[in-house]
């Protein structure tokens, strides 16, 4: 058992993340249901005590597994946020949470990174080789923030984990040139994942902070699904929530 369960009656809940001091009520959106497994793990709750996306329970730590891709991590997000509003119990962060790939170089298999700012891959148009992102276009945002204060109290609890920006896409990435134009598109572009920026998105709309955390299972670049590391990826999941469920 690990410290945060062994610290609190089973199926109790949380009252606050404490490496995440001030910020009271938080929300983690994973996309599948292996990570949200993995995030309850380490913070010593069992998947069974909590409600399911679509509900909004008292515990002041929700995890929900909104599904894969930006579409439906927006929607998962928005919908938590706007009913917890509409409660009257709004959650004070939001984190997106789960495994993903590192660029070359930026990280090891089984690292964490943690994200500096959340960009869009492959949000934009096609231009020949070259790549126009919506600010270019002149129709909406392609980068969202990190919260400031989120992102010192992460690190300062994750001291090992790398930072920078987190590019999500729609298409995993599979191939060299690939790697290369997201490289291009993002400077010092350090995870990819399909979820955070759809997250960002929701968390921006209802003025909430947001967050992003990736456990390493691959490497971004050429398509090797023997090389990915998934369950080692959500181990470093679940022992990330762990230090922050105990983490003063
Ligand atoms: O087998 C494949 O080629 C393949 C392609 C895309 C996704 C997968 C998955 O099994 C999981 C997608 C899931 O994991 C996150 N993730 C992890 N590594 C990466 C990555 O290098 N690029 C993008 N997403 C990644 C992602 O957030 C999804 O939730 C298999």
């Amino acid at each position: 058992m690990n410290p945060a369960a062994a610290a609190r009656p089973a199926g109790t809940g949380l009252s606050a993340l404490p490496g995440l001091p001030g910020f009271r009520r938080v929300l983690i959106v994973t996309a599948v249901e292996p990570e949200r497994a993995a995030v309850l793990t380490g913070l010593g709750l069992a998947p069974d005590d909590q409600p399911r996306v679509g509900a909004v329970g008292p515990d002041s730590v929700l995890v929900v597994a909104g599904g894969v891709g930006p579409a439906d991590a927006a929607a998962a997000t928005a919908r938590v946020l706007t009913r917890a509003e509409c409660e009257g119990s709004p959650f004070d962060a939001v984190l997106s949470a789960g495994i993903g790939g590192a660029f070359p170089g930026r990280a090891d298999i089984g690292g964490l990174i943690l994200g500096s700012l959340s960009a869009a891959g492959d949000l934009g148009a096609e231009d020949g080789d070259g790549f126009i992102d919506l600010e270019r276009l002149g129709f909406g945002r392609s980068r969202h923030a990190v919260d400031p204060l989120l992102l010192r109290l992460l690190r300062q609890a994750l001291p090992s984990a790398a930072v920078g920006p987190v590019v999500t896409v729609s298409t995993a990435t599979g191939s060299a040139a690939r790697t290369d134009a997201l490289r291009r598109r993002v400077h010092d572009a350090t995870a990819e994942g399909m979820e955070g920026f759809g997250v960002a998105v929701a968390a921006s709309a209802a003025g909430t902070p947001f967050g992003e955390l990736r456990a390493v299972s691959n490497e971004v670049g050429p398509r090797d699904r023997s090389a990915w590391r998934i369950p080692q990826a959500l181990g470093a999941l679940r022992d990330a929530f762990a230090v922050l469920a105990t983490a003063s």
